[in-house]
């Protein structure tokens, strides 16, 4: 259902190499004097370019061998080469479900027959996930063939399809710190590098250069989908600038976890790193050297399933003028990840990752909450291998209603884990790829710039959004999503959403007819009355397109 945009404005101009859209950005600065609050508008002319090659992108994940780098990898196949697979319940299709940009759509405005809605993914020139090149990195030495069995997360009459494709990919040896994740993770690790961390640093860069020459990608980015790593500490002279970052691998001083090294060899590659998991990789030294280098990162922890329902939960009922009070979200599951999860250290990155996310939507609202009042938040995960990938999140929401009521909202949610994953890491790729080749001009500004090496834009897709020293973190779910689907509006020059609909709630016509087009041509228009038949009771005055068979409202 692709579609090709066209933006039939003097705003908009299209070169051979790029999309050049003016745009006005309306913000508003408000001051605030005890109960009295004043706001000013303010408006800023900035040019959105917007390069329209797409690159052939070479996508390395870190922990390839896993559930989420088998499955994601998998998927990617079975959509390239069109699959389908019997199941009990029927005949199945390869599709990207649960991705923003493929299986999504955007409002564009109003056409012949009303709203017209595009898939999310044809606002912009983007990577299809089909034309994606995986390589990639794992302790355990399995190719991926036998890693998709491992993980038993896709049906086995599609596995069996996909297997003769995967069992050539074998994961690059990696680097592993037994001391970063959970000790039960030891006997996986039959594919690890030996020597100095400098010399193991050294030896991703040169794989990641390998892969890029002997693929033929035009760019690489690299991704974080192995196990979660406990936090590690922010050492003064250690990991809190770029310099000292560096200075303490070439040291090899202890506290540099795998993760860290990763996304230092990915920033000194010029290659985007993205972390997937909630572990605190992006040290102040790793967020200095990727300023430095200009070089995009992205994370934390991909928000896949409990967390993006609480996103969306909390935010409906804060804004609704309810209370949450008491919020519990238990799950267990029985992957590899769940696995690594049940030793403490490593649940504890999580549970602070999934603990922050109904902050912003908390603190928005000072008639429901004191300051610093928040609900009651238990986050809960215990490892049962029965259940495999299929993970079972079961939440209670208890909020205080008017009067003295309480309202009790129970969830249960079967989140097969990987297959909620995998659509994000493509998003996550795709959209950061999309980023590199955005740059904007504020007016007044001789130069272009790009967005800030911290991309605050992937925060729809993680739990704990990396953004930017000193600017805020949103974790509402519609506001995330409105923020990317805007800011690719702003770049075909459209306006962002606004839903309000004028159109459509006064008494009287008045926007102007637009000129409608059939076929590309523009349709002669001229004003009928549409009626159901009963031409004493017209339905709807206004202009109308017609063509040789039908006259449409426009
Ligand atoms: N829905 C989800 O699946 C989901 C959601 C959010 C976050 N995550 C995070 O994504 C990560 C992967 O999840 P998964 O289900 O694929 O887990 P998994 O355990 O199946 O895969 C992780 C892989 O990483 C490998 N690994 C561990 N340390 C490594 C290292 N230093 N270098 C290279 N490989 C290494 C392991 O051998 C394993 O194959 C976890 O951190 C998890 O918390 C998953
Ligand atoms: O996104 P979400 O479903 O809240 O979070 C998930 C957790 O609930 C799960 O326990 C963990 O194993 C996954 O890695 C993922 O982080």
């Amino acid at each position: 259902m692709s579609v090709k945009i066209h933006v039939n404005s003097p705003n908009v101009r299209y070169t051979e190499t790029h999309i050049v859209a003016q745009y006005s950005y309306q913000t508003a600065s408000v001051m605030k004097e005890g109960n009295k609050v004043t706001v000013t508008p303010r408006s800023t002319n900035m040019t959105f370019r917007t390069e329209r090659h797409v690159p052939r992108l070479g996508v390395m994940l870190v922990g390839w061998g896993g559930n989420n780098g088998t499955t994601v990898t998998a998927a990617v196949l079975a959509n390239k080469l069109g699959l389908t697979w019997m199941t009990k319940t029927g005949l199945k299709k390869a599709n990207y479900f649960g991705s923003l940009l493929q299986s999504s759509t955007v409002c564009l405005g109003t056409g012949l027959e009303g709203e017209v809605n595009v898939p999310f993914r044809d606002l912009l020139p983007m990577v299809h996930p089909n034309d994606i090149v995986f390589d990639g990195w794992d302790i355990s030495s399995l190719d991926l063939a036998d890693a998709m069995e491992r993980a038993q997360v896709l049906d086995w009459s599609l596995q069996e399809q996909i297997r003769p494709h995967m069992s050539s990919m074998k994961p690059r040896p990696s680097i592993y710190i037994p001391d970063f994740i959970a000790a039960n993770q030891e006997s996986r690790a039959d594919n690890v590098l030996s020597g100095t961390l400098a010399e193991q640093m050294e030896q991703i860069r040169a794989d990641i250069r390998e892969f890029s020459q002997s693929s033929g990608v035009d760019k690489v980015i690299v991704l974080w989908t192995a196990n979660t790593e406990r936090f590690c500490d922010i050492v003064p002279g250690v990991n809190d600038t770029a310099n000292n970052l560096l200075a303490a691998i070439q040291a090899g001083t202890e506290e540099i976890s795998p993760s860290t090294v990763f996304a230092v060899a990915s920033i000194l590659e010029g290659c985007a790193y993205i972390n997937g998991s909630p572990q605190n990789t992006f040290v102040p030294g790793a967020i200095e050297l990727a300023v430095q280098k200009g070089v995009f990162i992205g994370g934390d922890d991909f928000k896949s399933g409990q967390t993006k329902i609480k996103s969306v939960l909390v935010d409906f009922l804060v804004s609704a003028g309810i209370k949450p009070t008491s919020i519990v979200s238990y799950n267990h599951l029985g992957n590899n990840d769940g696995k690594n999860l049940s030793a403490p250290q490593q649940f504890r990155s999580k549970e602070i990752s999934k603990s922050n996310v109904v902050d912003d939507v908390v603190q928005s609202n000072g008639i429901l909450y004191q300051p610093g009042e928040k609900p009651d938040h238990c986050v809960v995960i215990k490892y049962v291998p029965y259940v495999g990938d299929s993970k079972r999140a079961m939440d209670e929401y208890i909020s205080e209603i008017m009067m003295g009521g309480t309202n009790t909202i129970a969830l249960h949610n079967t989140c097969e884990d990987s297959l909620l994953a995998s659509p994000i890491i493509l998003d996550l790729v795709i959209l950061t790829e999309l980023c590199q080749r955005i740059m904007i001009r504020p007016q007044g500004e001789e130069d272009f710039q790009s967005f800030h090496s911290v991309l605050a834009l992937l925060s729809f897709l993680c739990k704990a959004p990396l953004v930017p020293p000193g600017t805020p973190v949103v974790n509402a779910f519609f506001r995330q999503r409105a923020s990317i689907e805007n800011i690719m509006r702003a770049c075909i020059g459209l306006p962002p959403q606004n839903h309000m609909l004028l159109e459509h709630k006064l008494q009287r016509d008045f926007l102007p007819p637009h000129t409608p087009y059939i076929n590309g041509e523009v349709a002669a228009t001229k004003k009928v009355v549409l009626t159901n038949g009963d031409h004493n009771k017209p339905l709807k005055k206004g202009f109308y397109a017609h063509d040789d068979n039908a006259v449409r409202a426009v």
